[in-house]
């Protein structure tokens, strides 16, 4: 089959970047404009600092604020303004050290580990977990002890410990990317290890570790003043965790000198922590639910649609009609119309097919019945009946009722619609039992039925069989098996046969027709391939852009279709087939001689 018509524009993808979604969160502005002040204070602190840190005036000594001292004086007559100052200093360097050294040992072991696996995997993780589990506080001390309380080499020492952070992080990225298709066709394609983890692995793990990259900073200025706070470090270089031990064995007396490097302290490490929870939330995959205004908004769009399509059938005789259904979902530049005024309709006993290029709304329309639109989707129509009976303005409670009884979904991809953690027999027996309140016993000898009543012929051993150990044409036969075990009277199936190789195609497509007559309901069968439609379909919906485009039987639209776009679609869909022309008569003859056998 030729892919539908391309069209001739493509609208532009606007990926807002990172800063700019970041700039929309008041929270995370406001943390980033504190951390950008401690950061500048920390730059200039050589110019801000109206004293020598280290000058000593015992005039000053345990001074209050004022005197040329706007935050007064410590208990060695030192001026407690320039030494904050310049501790910012100390203490953004000795962040920096750290998750430097966090990151050049964390990231590149967790994405080798993820990415390679086996014994790499194992003694990179053996080494994380010793770290993890060795008292790091002690062996820092112990580390300032013998290089002569550098602190460089501490603050190091303590990026070593905080490596297994970042370790963890990249090496689960990695596991998860390590296992998409695109790395085995980088691989297939001779792209080297080295440039795989270069360019797939460490663009996977980049969002997350900036993340962790804000958290551990903060993690690292607080362990730093903890250090310092125990006299770790040079006396001679003011920092925030030794004067906080000054204030702290004054703090009855003097308490402000033990206030302003905790203000300090407190303020720098909540900036970070806002930021690293802001980026997370940017960076993490969320579901956005709409809010009831965003909703309401939506709705007000899709009031004013009209219809396109044709009813074939009376209300009351139909296993499925639509009135004027339209899909919308909010986006940043207004609300998107995905289906715009949909009429539609199928009787028990007839095949109708829903075709039209990529994007013509097909799944919308089909989801807006079986209420699985995504988060954010809203559908408005004028009427759904299902088995003749509107259910559009019932609760989504009691539209939920009907699935599974009323109505059986057949799925595009058949491997991602059962669960990999659970044998068939659940899966199958499950509904049978919650829904139709069979017996343990009962559930599993319909489900063992229907499974042979699909084609299966082992059917046993495919009950005891997790999804993985089934192929993916009877994965697609256990889930119409599962479709149709209620025994609906409208079975809607998208795409069922586009995941599945030539020769299974034709005998998925020939089973729903079988199923279909044999137990009288109407199926609904939504594809893009004109060829699917001359197989099975009694009557077609041909979608443009939300629309109908136009209805009829099969067999007219395909000898007369009224619309330029039908025929374009019939005429990419017959393409690559050797003579058109021919084809059509050969299906159209085909057709005629089923019918006459029916
Ligand atoms: N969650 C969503 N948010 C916004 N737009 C969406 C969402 N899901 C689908 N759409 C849009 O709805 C339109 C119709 O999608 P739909 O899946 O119904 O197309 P389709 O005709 O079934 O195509 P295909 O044959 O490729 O599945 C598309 O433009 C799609 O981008």
């Amino acid at each position: 089959m030729t892919a539908a018509p391309f069209p001739a524009t493509l609208a532009p993808v606007k990926r807002i970047p990172l800063w700019r979604r970041y700039l929309r969160r008041p929270l995370g502005v406001v943390a980033l404009a504190v951390f950008a002040v401690v950061v500048a204070v920390a730059a200039l602190a050589s110019w801000l600092a109206p004293y020598d840190p280290n000058f000593v005036d015992f005039a000053i000594t345990h001074a209050p604020p004022g005197n040329g001292h706007p935050l007064g004086g410590d208990s060695a007559g030192r001026d407690i303004l320039s030494r904050l100052l310049a501790g910012a200093q100390t203490t953004l360097y000795g962040a920096v050290i750290t998750c430097v050294a966090g990151l050049v040992l964390g990231v590149p072991a967790g994405v080798s580990a993820g990415y390679f696996g086996g014994a790499t995997d194992r003694i990179c993780s053996w080494i994380s977990d010793a770290l993890q589990s060795v008292p790091g506080m002690i062996v820092l001390l112990v580390v300032a002890a013998g290089t002569g309380q550098n602190f460089t080499v501490l603050m190091v020492a303590l990026g070593v410990f905080l490596a297994p952070g970042y370790y963890r992080i990249a090496r689960a990225r990695a596991l998860a990317v390590r296992k998409e298709p695109y790395i085995d066709a980088a691989r297939v394609a001779g792209v080297t290890n080295a440039r795989i983890l270069r360019t797939h692995m460490l663009r996977a793990v980049y969002a997350p570790i900036i993340v962790q990259t804000a958290l551990t900073a903060g993690i690292a200025i607080g362990m730093q003043a903890g250090l310092q706070f125990l006299g770790i470090g040079s006396a001679s270089t003011p920092s925030w965790g030794q004067m906080m031990n000054d204030g702290f064995q004054n703090m009855l007396t003097y308490p402000l000198i033990l206030l302003w490097p905790s203000i300090a302290l407190g303020v720098t490490i909540a900036a970070l922590a806002f930021i690293g929870s802001t980026l997370a939330d940017l960076v993490s995959v969320r579901v956005e639910l709409p809010t009831r205004r965003g909703v309401a908004r939506v709705r007000q769009a899709l009031e004013a649609g009209t219809s396109s399509g044709t009813h074939a059938h009376q209300a009351a005789d139909c296993a499925l009609r639509i009135e004027n259904l339209r899909v919308g979902y909010a986006s940043p530049t207004g609300v998107k119309k995905v289906v715009r005024g949909v009429s539609l309709d199928a009787a028990p006993g007839e095949v109708l097919g829903i075709v039209g290029e990529s994007g013509s709304g097909k799944t919308q329309t089909l989801f807006s019945v079986l209420d699985l639109l995504p988060p954010g989707g809203t559908a408005v129509a004028d009427g759904i009946w299902v088995g003749g009976e509107e259910v559009s303005r019932r609760s989504p409670k009691e539209r939920a009722a009907l699935l599974g009884r009323s109505i059986g979904y057949v799925p595009q991809e058949p491997m991602t619609n059962l669960d990999p953690c659970y044998p068939i027999e659940r899966q199958l027996a499950e509904p049978l039992r919650h829904v139709h309140g069979l017996s343990k016993a009962e559930a599993r000898q319909r489900a063992r039925d229907i499974l042979v009543r699909v084609g299966i012929t082992d059917p046993d051993r495919v009950l005891a069989a997790y999804p993985h150990q089934i192929s993916g044409g009877m994965a697609q036969r256990v889930l119409i098996a599962g479709a149709v075990a209620g025994r609906p009277s409208l079975l809607v199936a998208d795409e069922p046969s586009t995941a599945l190789d030539v020769t299974v195609q034709a005998e998925v497509l020939e089973l729903l027709r079988e199923l279909q007559r044999e137990y009288g309901m109407a199926l609904v069968i939504v594809t893009h391939n004109f060829g699917v439609v001359a197989d099975i379909c009694d009557r077609v919906v041909v979608m443009k852009d939300g629309r109908v485009v136009e209805t009829g039987p099969v067999e007219q639209i395909f000898r007369r279709p009224a619309d330029p776009y039908t025929a374009e679609l019939i005429s990419a869909s017959l393409d690559d087939a050797e003579g058109r022309d021919e084809l059509d008569e050969t299906w159209l003859d085909r057709r005629t001689a089923q019918e006459g056998a029916r």
